[in-house]
């Protein structure tokens, strides 16, 4: 499935970056993906896109038909701070977008900004805890029902040796890959997480 990584509120018009669902609907794409934090304004970059404006661009592309991956994370200040600071922090990314929850038509992919692109890998209790948290706040939020059915993928550094232990986790449903999607190993993180899930 080909996701597009940004997409506008507006539908088709002079918009240059900012691609049209519309404009993806019409190629035959089913989802797009939205809230990455370089899109956020992490790594230095311009932030492009906040809680608010990804809340009406969850709205206007799951209106519009699209399924949406959205990613929330916390970068390393927070995590240090410890983990109740960092379910805070994605209460806050989260805050305007519970009521848009859908579990067949939002997926959720938690990735710590600390572990993009860095080789470093949240260990996998600690990515469980957050997705715990992470779905603990939909449960409350939303609903119990939309927490039990989304999916909450994790991404950072994820690869073929540590997809195992992650995937063992019961909150991780799967990943948001990055670099190791480039590498013949992908298929071994795919192997992981279908092998985990399915027992
Ligand atoms: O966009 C990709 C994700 O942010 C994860 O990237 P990574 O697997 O290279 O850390």
């Amino acid at each position: 499935m080909v996701t597009p990584q940004n997409c506008n509120f507006k539908g088709c018009g002079a918009f240059t970056g900012e691609m049209a669902v519309e404009q993806m609907k019409d190629m035959g794409l089913k989802c797009v993906l939205m809230g990455h934090s370089e899109r956020r304004g992490e790594f230095g970059i311009f932030p492009m896109d906040d809680n608010s404006t990804l809340a009406t661009k969850l709205k206007y592309a799951l209106d519009a038909g699209l399924q949406v991956v959205f990613c929330i994370g916390e970068p390393l200040s927070i995590r240090e701070k410890g983990l109740d600071a960092v379910v805070a922090e994605m209460d806050v990314q989260l805050t305007q977008i519970y009521g848009l929850l859908d579990a067949a038509k939002v997926v959720i992919a938690y990735e710590p900004v600390w572990a993009i692109g860095t080789g470093v890998t949240a260990s996998p209790q600690d990515a469980q805890d957050t997705h715990a948290g992470i779905r603990k706040l939909i449960a409350e939020k939303a609903s119990p029902e939309v927490a039990e059915g989304i999916r909450i993928q994790y991404g950072g550094s994820a690869n073929a040796k540590n997809a195992p232990e992650l995937s063992a986790m019961p909150d991780i449903d799967g990943f948001l890959v990055g670099g190791a999607s480039l590498k013949p190993e992908f298929k071994e993180i795919v192997a992981a997480i279908s092998k985990a899930k399915a027992a």
